[in-house]
């Protein structure tokens, strides 16, 4: 299966380098989620892996080749750059025909791909009386049309309801595991986290981090304690002996860093002091990302 290789590469619009000096791959058998905060440069860097823009220097390939140079690339390469590529006068099965048609895909396809994005019904209408999420669901058909090897998706959930990021989850997963290379530019952190297994992180055009899921939040949260008392300042001032610091919260409650839950529980139980609720906060997704860009974000 292809792998996307993104080397070396420079894109500058005037003084701006919206991509620069980006190096990253993304293998088979995995999503990769590709984050950044706005104006990071993930849609200029996916774009010039579409062969839409030229880069200035360096390259983004398919095992090597630019889009351009694939033949009959539909089959290869699945893209969802812009859910308004479509034209809006052209009704649904007709666009995707025309696409099908001009890569030698079998006809069939279009009605396969169609009720597999649950738009067949929708099949017969024209593309402009399509909802923001009625033409995603068409983007992703067209992307899924070639049955490619590789996907690249910019925000496939934008403009879906609940069910669509449920559906387009579920799709990502099953692509692949099917062993499918599968890259999905998002700004949504949740649903990244149950989707992705890798991420690949861009702030001000540059690679900020480029690495599993799990590691990158492990890398970039702490774990804290949430404790409730009857008797917080008596808590507070014990944890203080044991070097531990605790932070009342807005609502009572009480967090502690640098503790697990049973250490904290013990403490309390050696003084006598009541434990109405200890929690472990876990590191979020959407945590370590924020914490990853907060300076990061292009103005
Ligand atoms: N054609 C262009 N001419 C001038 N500047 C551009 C052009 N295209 C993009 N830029 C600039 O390049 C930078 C990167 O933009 P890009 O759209 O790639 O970011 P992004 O990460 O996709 O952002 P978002 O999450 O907001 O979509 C931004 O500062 C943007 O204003």
């Amino acid at each position: 299966m292809t792998s996307i290789e993104v080397r070396d590469l420079t894109k500058t619009h005037g003084t701006l380098r919206a991509v620069d000096r980006l190096t990253f791959r993304v293998p088979p058998g995995r999503v990769t989620a590709f984050l950044g905060p706005n104006g990071a440069g993930k849609s200029t860097t996916l774009r010039v892996l579409a062969g839409l823009q030229r880069p200035t220097s360096g390259s983004a390939t398919f095992d090597g080749r630019a889009y351009r140079e694939l033949p009959r690339p539909l089959r290869r390469v699945g893209m969802l750059l812009d859910p308004d590529a479509a034209h809006g006068a052209r009704r649904a099965h007709d666009h995707l025909l025309a696409m099908a048609r001009s890569n030698r895909i079998p006809a069939r396809r279009v009605g396969e791909v169609l009720a597999d994005a649950g738009i067949a019904d929708a099949a017969r209408k024209r593309v402009r009386t399509f909802s923001l999420g009625m033409r995603q669901r068409l983007g992703i058909a067209a992307a899924l049309l070639g049955d490619p090897g590789v996907l690249v998706l910019d925000e496939p959930t934008n403009g879906l309801d609940p069910q669509g990021i449920i559906w387009i989850r579920t799709l990502l997963r099953r692509l692949a595991a099917q062993g499918r290379t599968v890259l999905v530019s998002s700004h949504l952190m949740a649903e990244v986290a149950l989707a992705a297994d890798h991420l690949v992180v861009m702030a001000r055009g540059r690679l900020l981090a480029d690495l599993p899921m799990d590691a990158f939040v492990r890398e970039n949260t702490h774990r804290t304690v949430r404790v409730r008392t009857t008797e917080g300042t008596r808590l507070r001032d014990e944890l203080a002996r044991a070097e531990l610091t605790a932070v009342p919260g807005d609502d009572g409650s009480w967090t502690v860093d640098g503790a697990a839950p049973a250490d904290i529980g013990a403490l309390a139980a050696r003084h006598g002091i009541p434990i109405l609720e200890l929690t472990e906060e876990g590191p979020s997704l959407e945590d370590a990302y924020l914490r990853l860009t907060r300076e990061e974000t292009r103005t």
